[in-house]
């Protein structure tokens, strides 16, 4: 895909993002993989009033365009395509129920076999660490190298998926996965969990299910 398409397809994923409830203000960032680096979302900007000339391109040494300052988190994302290579699109954002779990500083266990959808069984907590660092970036490698979807302590959540879409899709998906925990927890029941074994299974099935609509 070219920049133009792929630039208004980051601007389309924040407004939908903003849509679906999951951010607010200028809050949270959207990039994808391009040519050897990535095309991002620039720092502190409103969604609405990005343009496609907004969008700034890092390349794989973190060197961006003149004239132009990418997101303060721009270490994270390229983190993440330098970690996975099976990883085209990575959407940061504060959701509410994702944010509120990341005080707790906990991750999200087996509560429902959809945490599948983050290619594990589990959605780990990585620990705080200031926005923007390199601190921060080396926490996120480590964290997606286990799962596609991350808990960042006392800040949000980062999804990872192969395009846009499928990178929405999934942080909306633990936004709603964080919401049945928190609502769990609160019960101050005993929570039951899905076992290794049964989310071995659906870890499997998801391999094939659905439709492989590649964009
Ligand atoms: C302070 C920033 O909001 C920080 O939380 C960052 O993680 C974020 O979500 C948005 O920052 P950018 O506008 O620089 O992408
Ligand atoms: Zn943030």
């Amino acid at each position: 895909m070219n920049r133009s398409i792929l630039a208004k397809k980051i601007i389309e994923t924040c407004l939908a993002m903003t849509k679906l409830g999951l951010n607010q203000g200028t809050a949270g960032n959207v990039s994808v993989r391009y040519q050897n680096g990535m095309l991002i979302t620039p720092t502190g900007m409103p969604y609405e009033l990005m343009t496609e000339e907004s969008i700034v391109y890092v390349d794989e040494f973190g060197k961006y365009e003149q004239g132009k300052l990418p997101s303060s988190e721009y270490l994270f994302h390229l983190a993440v395509y330098k970690t996975r290579s099976d990883i085209g699109a990575v959407v940061h954002n504060h959701s509410v129920n994702c944010a509120a779990l990341s005080i707790l500083n906990k991750g999200i266990p087996p509560i429902h076999y959809m945490i599948a959808v983050s290619g594990t069984d589990h959605i780990p907590c990585i620990p705080y660490a200031t926005f923007g660092t390199a601190k921060l970036a080396e926490y996120v490698a480590a964290g997606i190298k286990q799962s596609k979807a991350i808990l960042l302590a006392h800040h949000g959540l980062i999804a990872a998926e192969q395009n846009l879409d499928k990178a929405l899709w999934l942080a909306n998906e633990v936004e709603v996965l964080a919401k049945w925990y928190l609502m769990l927890l609160a019960t101050g029941e005993q929570i039951p969990l899905l076992s290794q074994e049964e989310m071995a299974i659906v870890l499997e099935k998801f391999k094939s299910y659905g439709l492989r609509i590649e964009k």
